[in-house]
Order: structure tokens, then C-alpha cells, then sequence
């Protein structure tokens, strides 16, 4: 007899603890079950209820679930699974049967699956022939305040890539329509081994909308990736769209940052016309990421490390990414010392960060090149060659279907697909702590202000473009003479003109050399494009 091949694309994994108001784990699957794109595969989860009460349940929604063609799982309760005669059990390690004693139990047509959390489980579970593999937890997870540290897409790929290709897998753990094509998208390995599917709770299990919630999960898993970066171009005629787009929203940029630049970064949001709220209270992160417009940055520069701040960082990540936020992050010293490299990676594997901006050696760091010992925060700049430079924001881009920003002398960014390298600046931006730091505001502003469905690589290069004319025109106006301080000071008024003013951003920023690399990584050598003309469109530059 052929072993069972359930399919497992959308995976409902029920939760009786955060159902919406007068819904119960019943009414959610009945809804569910009639949605045009249903769950594929249901597990009952249930840890509290009695065997009587569990039975009870699990009979209810069997009885619907067999209606619809769709097979049935219990969590951990073997002896349930058996009373109701559903499809199969899903185990933990720590859970009633392992997986030979439920395969006695329920016989060889059964679904077994079992959850892996690392390669050392991993070895073990191959070792017991399961039907398929639950690979978590992809993110932190609310449902389940216990789970293991967050594997991230680096580590379900990881794992995925030592799954046999018969055998089937799926990923767990803070799942949701905006970061499932990433999931999907990177955990997929060289060979190609791909998910079979994703499991989901509260984005349909606590969801007003449980049918909305289960068609818009189907379509997202099915539709060509949202952020795969395929035709993203920039048109540099757009650069004061995005700047006017800024003072018909009035952006709020949510702000977890260091205790050095918080006043600088509020100062420069306001300079601009965005709103900065610094707030490193989670029990709020919910609403603010719930405002129209709002983008968020995080940056860790003041790294105390420890549960508190990686909760912190993860919490409000979480809660943005939910909603589809820009999240800028700044991996603040990542190449100085390998907690932060560590903390750099983790936050980012963690969930989806929209936009990651460092300097040389951050950047390099986080890429997993640790070619550049930074001493401090400041940037090791000047190290790498142009082509390398730009193939480290490329690869990295891609790895993470982001965009990326290396800054310095000369900054690079990349979504993967078009890498570009804007030289305009000035020598004071590395004199005064924290400008690198408040340019992620600017940036945070200019991606919360675009509409929703634009590619976000125009408002970033607009934001660093009318950054960095600023700083040029605050060194201009000291003609000459060394004051840091003073140029800071004038620096925060020339950026508030320009982003205020009527003068053409186009103009401004295209008057300096922001040039598309092409070839980025390909042979090895890109070649550097010609200088943009005004109103040329970047991606054919
Ligand atoms: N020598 C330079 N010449 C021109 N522009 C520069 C120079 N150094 C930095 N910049 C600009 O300053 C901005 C911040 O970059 P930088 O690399 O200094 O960030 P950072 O190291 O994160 O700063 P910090 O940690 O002090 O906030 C970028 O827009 C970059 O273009
Ligand atoms: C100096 C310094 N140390 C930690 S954060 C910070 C500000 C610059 O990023």
C-alpha cells in the first residue's frame, strides 16, 4: 500500500484561544470549509480540553470536514484520532505516542506528521518515516509563547534541504498572507526542494473574515510572487511624487532606535514632514501599526541584548509586517562584534524587513563576509571595490527579496533585480554620530507615504538623493571651514527647504551621478552605466 500524500498547500491548524468575538473553533472551520479555496488539511488543536469534550469536538468537525473532502488531523491525542476514525495525528516531541507507536496504533493509510525545530530532530524524525515534516517555527509566534527560538527562512531551508524529496514538508509559526510568498520564496533550496505547503492559525483562526482570510492565503500562495524582483524600474521623473506623497500622508514612522540619535531622528522626520513617535512599549505596537501610513524603523544600535530586547525588536516586526509596514532595519555595529552580528541575523531571518541599510561593514557582516572589522558603529568605508560592493547589496537583496542599501562615500542599492550607486554627499555625514541612522527615518517616510503597491526602490532612492543634496548644500554653506557642529545644525534646515520646497527633486538629485550597475554578480564584473540624464528612466540608464 502506497503511504498517504496528503495535500497539504493551506494548512488550518485551529486555536480556541484567540477567536474573534462570537465565533467558536466550529464556526471558524464551518467557514472555512465553505470558502471558494478551503483549507487543503485541518488539525484540531486542542490542549486544554477534556478526552470527552476533545472527542466530542473532533466528531463535530469531522463530520464537516468529511463533507468536504478534506482530511483531518489531531494534535497529539492518538487515542482521539482513533475514537473519531479521522485521517491521521500530527505529533510534537513531547507528546503522547512517538510515530511508530501511532503508526501501530492507526495502521499504514494514516497521516503521521511530526515537527521539527532543528537538524538533530530532524536526523531522529527521518529515522521514523512520518508522513510529512512540520518545519518551525518559521517567526515568533503568539499562539505559542513556548516555541523554540524562530528558525527564520535561513533555517526552514536550511532543514528543507535535508528532507528526502519523498518526503513531504511543511512550514509553521506566524504564517499570513504578507509574509507567505517570502516564506515559500526562500526557503526553497539550490536544487529547487520546495515547501509542500504552509501551516496557518491565527491569520485565519482569529481572523473576523475566516473565509476572506482563507481565499486571499490561497491566491498568495498562488500567485507569482509579490516581491520576486522582476520588472521593478524607477522613473526619475516620480522623485517629487514620492516627495509630495510625504505631505499629503504625513507618514508616522514608529522608531525603535538608540538612546544616541532619538532626538536627531525625531528632528529629521519632522524636518521633512513626517511624524516620529519613539515607543518601545509592545502593548502599543498593535495600534500604531494599525494607522494609515506607517512605517517603522529599527535599529539597534544601543544593543543591550538579552530576551527583552529581542522580544521587543521581534514584537514590533511582527505587528508591522502583519500589516504590511515598511520596516526599515539598521543592523547598528553587526561587524563589530558577533552578538550583534548574531542579534542582525536573527531579527532578520525573524520576519520581513522591507528595506536592511547599513554601512560597509554591516552590511558585509549580515551577508555573512566577515572580511570587515568595524571597531565600532562607524562604517568601515572605502574597503571594497565597486563590483564587489555592489554585488554584496545584490546578493543579499536577492537572498532576502528586499531591498538593500549599503551607504558611505558612495551608497548602493539593490531589490535584487536593478542595482544602483548614487555618489552625491558629503564628508560631514561620517563626522556627526547618527546621520546614517536618521537617513533610515527619511527612508521609512518616503516607503510609508508611496501607495501600497508600488515598488518601494524609487521612494528609497528619492530619500537618500534628497538626504544627501542637503548635506552637500549644509558643507556648501560653510564655506570651507571645519564645524561639524554647525554643519549639522545647518544640515537639518537645508534638508527641511528642500523637502518643503517646490524645486524639482528630479533635477537635484539626478544632477549627480546615480547610475544603474548592470551585470551585478553576473560575470563577476559590472559594468558601471552611463550618468543619468534628467527624466531617464534608471532601469535603461
Ligand atoms: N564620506 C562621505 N561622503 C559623502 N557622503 C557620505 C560620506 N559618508 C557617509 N555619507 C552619506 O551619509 C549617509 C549615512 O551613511 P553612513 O555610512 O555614515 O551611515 P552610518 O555609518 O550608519 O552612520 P551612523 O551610525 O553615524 O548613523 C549616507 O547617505 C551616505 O551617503
Ligand atoms: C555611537 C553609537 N553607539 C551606539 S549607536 C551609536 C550612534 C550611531 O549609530
Amino acid at each position: 500500500m502506497p503511504p498517504p500524500r496528503p495535500n497539504l498547500e493551506l494548512y488550518l491548524v485551529t486555536d480556541s484561544v484567540n477567536l474573534p468575538p462570537n465565533s467558536t473553533v466550529y464556526s471558524q472551520v464551518e467557514a472555512c470549509l465553505s470558502a471558494r479555496h478551503p483549507p487543503t488539511i485541518v488539525q484540531i488543536r486542542e490542549k486544554h480540553l477534556s478526552t470527552a469534550k476533545f472527542i466530542e469536538l473532533a466528531r463535530d468537525i469531522y463530520a464537516l470536514t468529511s463533507k468536504h473532502g478534506v482530511p483531518l488531523l489531531i494534535n497529539d491525542r492518538v487515542d482521539v484520532a482513533l475514537a473519531v476514525g479521522c485521517e491521521g495525528v500530527h505529533l510534537g516531541w513531547d507528546d503522547m505516542a512517538d510515530v511508530p507507536t501511532a503508526r501501530k496504533l492507526l495502521g499504514p493509510e494514516k497521516i503521521i506528521g511530526l515537527s521539527v525545530s532543528d537538524h538533530e530532530q530532524l536526523e531522529k524524525a527521518l529515522g521514523v518515516d512520518p508522513t510529512y515534516l512540520g518545519i518551525g517555527p518559521v517567526f515568533s509566534t503568539p499562539t505559542k509563547p513556548d516555541h523554540n527560538p524562530p528558525l527564520g527562512t535561513p533555517g526552514v531551508r536550511s532543514l528543507l534541504s535535508a528532507i528526502p524529496a519523498t518526503m513531504q514538508a511543511i512550514a509553521i509559526g506566524g504564517i499570513n498572507h504578507g509574509n507567505v510568498q517570502r516564506v515559500l520564496f526562500q526557503s526553497k533550496d539550490i536544487s529547487g526542494r520546495r515547501l509542500d505547503g504552509v501551516a496557518v492559525v491565527s491569520a485565519i483562526m482569529a481572523s473576523p473574515l475566516p473565509v476572506g482570510a482563507c481565499n486571499l492565503l490561497h491566491e498568495t500562495i498562488n500567485w507569482p510572487p509579490l516581491f520576486v524582483p522582476t520588472d521593478y524600474s524607477i522613473q526619475t521623473e516620480d522623485f517629487p511624487i514620492y516627495r509630495d506623497n510625504i505631505h499629503k500622508h504625513k507618514p508616522l514612522v514608529h522608531h525603535i532606535t538608540n538612546n544616541v540619535v532619538k532626538s536627531m531622528s525625531a528632528n529629521i522626520s519632522l524636518a521633512i514632514g513626517a511624524s516620529p513617535i519613539m515607543s518601545e512599549n509592545p502593548a502599543e505596537f498593535a495600534d500604531l501599526a494599525a494607522l494609515p501610513n506607517v512605517g517603522c524603523v529599527l535599529n539597534m544600535g544601543t544593543f543591550t541584548g538579552g530576551r527583552e530586547f529581542q522580544d521587543l525588536f521581534l514584537g514590533a516586526l511582527r505587528e508591522h509586517n502583519v500589516r504590511g509596514n515598511p520596516v526599515i532595519f539598521d543592523p547598528v555595529g553587526a561587524g563589530a562584534t558577533s552578538a550583534r552580528r548574531e542579534f542582525a541575523q536573527m531579527i532578520v531571518g525573524g520576519g520581513y524587513c522591507t528595506v536592511i541599510k547599513g554601512n560597509e561593514g554591516e552590511i558585509k557582516s549580515l551577508a555573512g563576509l566577515e572580511t570587515v572589522k568595524m571597531r565600532g558603529v562607524d562604517g568601515a568605508g572605502g574597503e571594497g571595490s565597486e563590483e564587489e560592493l555592489a554585488k554584496v547589496v545584490h546578493d543579499l537583496a536577492t537572498l532576502e527579496n528586499n531591498i538593500v542599501l549599503m551607504t558611505g562615500p558612495k551608497d548602493y542599492i539593490s531589490n535584487g533585480a536593478h542595482t544602483f550607486c548614487l555618489t552625491n554627499g558629503s564628508k560631514y555625514q561620517s563626522r556627526v554620530t547618527g546621520v546614517g541612522c536618521a537617513l533610515g527615518s527619511v527612508i521609512a517616510a518616503f516607503c510609508a507615504a508611496a501607495p501600497v503597491d508600488e515598488s518601494l526602490i524609487g521612494p528609497v532612492i528619492s530619500a537618500i538623493g534628497m538626504y544627501n543634496v542637503a548635506a552637500e548644500r549644509a558643507e556648501m554653506l560653510l564655506e570651507g571651514s571645519d564645524q561639524p557642529g554647525k554643519w549639522a545644525t545647518v544640515f537639518v534646515d537645508c534638508l527641511a527647504a528642500i523637502a518643503m520646497s517646490s524645486e524639482n527633486l528630479t533635477e537635484l538629485i539626478a544632477a549627480h551621478e546615480v547610475r544603474e550597475l548592470t551585470n551585478v554578480g553576473k560575470w563577476g564584473r559590472p559594468a558601471g552605466g552611463e550618468g543619468l540624464k534628467q527624466g531617464e528612466d534608471l532601469a535603461e540608464a
